[in-house]
């Protein structure tokens, strides 16, 4: 099975805004797995089982492993169906389902997609089961048992480099104890140094991290047990960190100076798998290392035969596929890249990893990891198995007196509880738990300009808006009279027209055409709507002074083209359509571009950032579904970054950011973030910086819309459109200036707070949270007629824009 089989296979891409583009053929179908269980409330959903999702036209089916059918339905909205990807969870057929991956249709005709016994049963799984597998890290690759050979082995006991030399790296020497427990040969302790070919690049923090994951993995920090979680921020460098710690356990060893490890498996998302193989021989060359990575020429039974790849890198795809031949193989490391996704033992990814023997375990992760009490443990539990006991008793004794403790009716005696139980939880995984955040890189970075631009909605944009919210949907929504997911359907309007009204023409007409249009409520909701369209009006016509954002962007782009002609932008949306509008705009204004979204070829993913990244490139324009695949990417080739919709979920939004300020960057750095003046866009970045989306659970990824709860005030205020201000964000933050240039608070910086599960003694700033409502207060502002800035970008734009936020990190190396 190859990984190119394994994508969905859709109609190419092209403008997809008229009606006929935008139906289906019948005859496409796709399958998906996925996880289910029944419907709540609850934010921990308790996964009752793995499944199959077959998606047909307007339909759906849904099997368990058994192949039985567990769910059925038709007559769903197309548009939903479509947009189905990794990660997303949503409610079909009475059940609710989180989607885990794509199924190629070849895996699911074979019938291989039911394998595996049914996922569920690591809910099953001991962590006695596990523990058994501890024994002596060095037994696989330390096995001189004859006098013989020991004396011989003696003689070589020297560091393989030299530990004196200046600006060596030294792994610390094991203690007593460790001897006693390990070198059961007795051999000699020698420094283990790490290559001065690699510390010569390493930053002082990876030096650390070095230094930290030898410990863990060598069992120095928490007797006999070998896992790490490396949580650095996203950009730090985990990738070459792990190849230094791989490459030196490869080559040495403090007993005898032997091995530790003779084989390594890599896991990562399929996007990764490339850039894990450029990093090594980035940092490493070609000839010292060879790295075997998986795809559809090169199977795992080629690793398995061959004897001259120590490193094996696969996708956790095809790990799932190639599970069989995987546990065949002794693997002395195992290293899960993006590895938060097993924050769900019962997952099938998570049940088929934690089913390898092997005991020396790294996750990699950007996200922190203690947000969530249960999701922490799983990633505990994954790289130290049984070190918080079993899920009961963790619960019983963590988790249960912590949250309590949070609870504004918690007694003196119930708070002073959970906190003495974070503490201890906190010290004892904080011994192999590492993060650190990009403010230890910001020296090495040019400088950052970030800018929150808003908009001024073009009249059309204006006329329908108002429309919406005076439909009998928004209306019956603010009654509390409708679905509970119907202000869904409302918020995704609104969020179209403000990225182009076309889009919400289209929707129209679309309805207008479907079948269930009578039982729909989305009927309520555009009654009258195309009356207010111009009778000729052509999506496919659309115009860039329909909507305000897109002539910002359209303006924007001209004077980075004209005033930067060796710079390149990232121009990120996290829909499909609207990407096609803004490759339109590219095509229209004869910008070379290219494009990664949920449908590119995992195989094809590399080879378009790396062309992107390439000085010879003549692409002007990455254009980037930050949703769909843009975790983990280095897109330094672009030093302006353009966010052209806002989500609900902060962390999506700094997840794309974090693609070009990142180490190898040349160029200050540029991001423009788009938001319509006084419409829906602003209210989701006041959620954004207000306390509510700093709350731990959005940090996630995975969290969508669908998981924030709103109440009838929540939604009136989401519903209103604010016609006569600048900048409603500006209006709440209780600021006095004028809009006339204000260079921000001179109040000191106040810290960037984590909210954090553990408790306040953890907290440290941690620049993945979004601003804060008071942080924002301190950038440079100012409204469009006051803008006397030498900033030559924002200049052009201002006749279009009501208000700006400004903020430069690095400034002293300023442009
Ligand atoms: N010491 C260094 N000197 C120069 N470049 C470096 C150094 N360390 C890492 N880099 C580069 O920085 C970029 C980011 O590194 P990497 O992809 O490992 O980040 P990461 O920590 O995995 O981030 P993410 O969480 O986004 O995956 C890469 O292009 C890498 O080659
Ligand atoms: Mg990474």
């Amino acid at each position: 099975m190859s990984a190119n089989e394994n994508r969905v296979h859709l109609a190419p891409k092209e403008i997809t805004v008229s009606k006929g583009q935008e139906e289906e053929p019948d005859s496409l179908v796709k399958y998906f797995s996925v996880v289910w269980c029944k419907p709540s409330k609850k934010k921990h959903k308790k996964w009752e089982g793995d499944a199959v999702l077959i998606v047909k036209g307007k339909s759906f089916t849904l099997k368990d492993l058994e192949g039985k059918d567990i769910g059925r339905g038709i007559g769903y909205k197309f548009k939903e169906l479509e947009k189905i990807e990794e990660g997303q969870t949503m409610t079909i057929g009475g059940k609710e389902i989180e989607v885990m991956g794509i199924i190629s249709p070849d895996d699911f005709n074979s019938g291989r997609c039911f394998q595996l016994g049914g996922g569920s049963s690591a809910a099953l799984r001991s962590s006695q089961a596990v523990k058994k597998c501890f024994s002596n890290p060095f037994k696989s690759v330390c096995k001189l048992s004859s006098k013989e050979n020991r004396q011989k082995s003696f003689q070589n006991c020297k560091p393989r480099h030299d530990p004196y030399a200046p600006n060596s790296l030294v792994m610390p020497r094991p203690d007593n104890n460790h001897q006693w427990m390990f070198s059961k040969n007795c051999f000699p302790v020698v420094d283990v140094v790490i290559d001065p070919h690699l510390v010569f690049h390493l930053r002082p923090h990876q030096k650390e991290g070095i230094i930290f994951l030898y410990e863990c993995v060598m069992g120095m920090r928490v007797n006999g047990r070998c896992g790490a979680i490396l949580a650095d921020e996203m950009g730090l460098g985990k990738t070459l960190q792990c190849i230094s710690l791989i490459w030196t356990l490869q080559c040495q060893g403090p007993y005898g100076g032997k091995p530790v490890i003779k084989k390594t498996l890599i896991v990562s998302p399929g996007s990764l798998v490339n850039n894990w193989r450029k990093e090594f021989q980035k940092w490493l060359g070609i000839e010292r290392i060879k790295i075997f990575t998986v795809d559809q020429d090169h199977k795992v039974e080629e690793f398995t035969k061959s004897p001259f790849y120590p490193v094996l890198i696969i996708s956790y795809e095809m790990l799932l596929r190639s599970l069989d031949q995987i546990k065949n193989i002794k693997f002395d490391l195992l290293i899960c890249d993006e590895g938060h996704r097993l924050k769900n033992s019962t997952i099938k990814t998570a049940t088929a990893l934690i089913s390898l023997a092997c005991e020396k375990r790294i996750i990699l992760t950007g996200t922190p990891v203690q947000n969530d009490l249960q999701e922490f443990f799983a990633l505990i539990d994954f790289v130290n198995p049984g070190i918080l006991g079993s899920l009961p008793s963790y619960r019983k004794i963590y988790e249960e007196p912590i949250i309590k403790s949070r609870q504004p009716s918690a007694s003196e005696e119930e708070k002073e509880l959970g906190e003495r139980r974070a503490a201890e939880l906190t010290c004892l995984t904080g011994l192999f738990v590492l993060r650190r955040t990009q403010e230890v890189i910001n020296k090495y970075l040019p400088p950052k300009i970030e800018n929150v631009v808003f908009c001024r909605p073009g009249a059309l944009q204006v006329e329908l808006y108002r429309k919406l919210l005076n439909s009998q949907a928004v209306r019956f929504c603010l009654q509390g009279l409708l679905e509970n997911s119907s202000h869904l359907i409302c918020i995704g309007a609104l969020k179209k027209l403000c990225n182009h009204p076309c889009l919400l023409f289209s929707s129209v007409k679309e309805k207008e055409c479907s079948s269930t249009w009578d039982e729909n409520e989305e009927r309520n909701l555009y009654e009258g709507l195309i009356n207010v369209f111009p009778a000729d009006y052509n999506p496919l016509m659309f115009t860039e002074e329909e909507s305000g954002k897109l002539q910002v962007l359209s303006k924007l782009l001209a004077v980075i083209h004209e005033l930067c002609p060796d710079e390149k932008v990232v121009l990120v949306s996290n829909y499909t359509q609207t990407l096609n509008i803004l490759q339109e705009v590219c095509k229209r204004h004869g910008y070379a571009y290219t494009r990664l979204d949920g449908q590119t070829q995992i195989s094809q993913r590399q080879q378009i950032v790396d062309g992107f990244n390439s000085k010879y490139s003549s692409d002007f324009i990455f254009l980037l579904s930050s949703k769909a695949g843009g975790v983990g990417l280095n897109l330094i080739g672009g030093s302006h970054l353009i966010l052209y919709d806002i989500d609900w979920n902060p962390a999506t939004d700094i997840q794309a950011m974090s693609r070009v300020w990142r180490d190898g960057q040349k160029h200050p750095v540029h991001i423009y973030r788009l938001l319509t003046t006084g419409t829906i866009e602003e209210k989701i970045y006041q959620r954004q910086i207000s306390k509510q989306g700093l709350s731990g659970a959005v940090v996630d990824l995975t969290k969508t819309c669908d998981h924030i709860q709103f109440s009838v005030e929540e939604l009136k205020n989401l519903f209103t459109l604010h016609e006569s201000s600048h900048c409603v964000t500006h209006d709440l933050l209780d600021c006095e200036c004028t809009g006339e240039n204000h260079t921000g608070d001179s109040l000191e910086k106040l810290p960037v707070f984590r909210n954090c599960q553990l408790g306040t003694h953890q907290q440290k700033s941690d620049s993945l949270k979004p601003v804060s409502m008071s942080q924002l207060k301190q950038w440079k502002h100012f409204s469009g007629d006051h803008l006397n800035l030498t900033d030559p970008f924002l200049e052009r734009i201002r006749e279009n824009v009501s208000f700006f936020f400004q903020n430069i990190t690095n400034q002293t190396t300023a442009i």
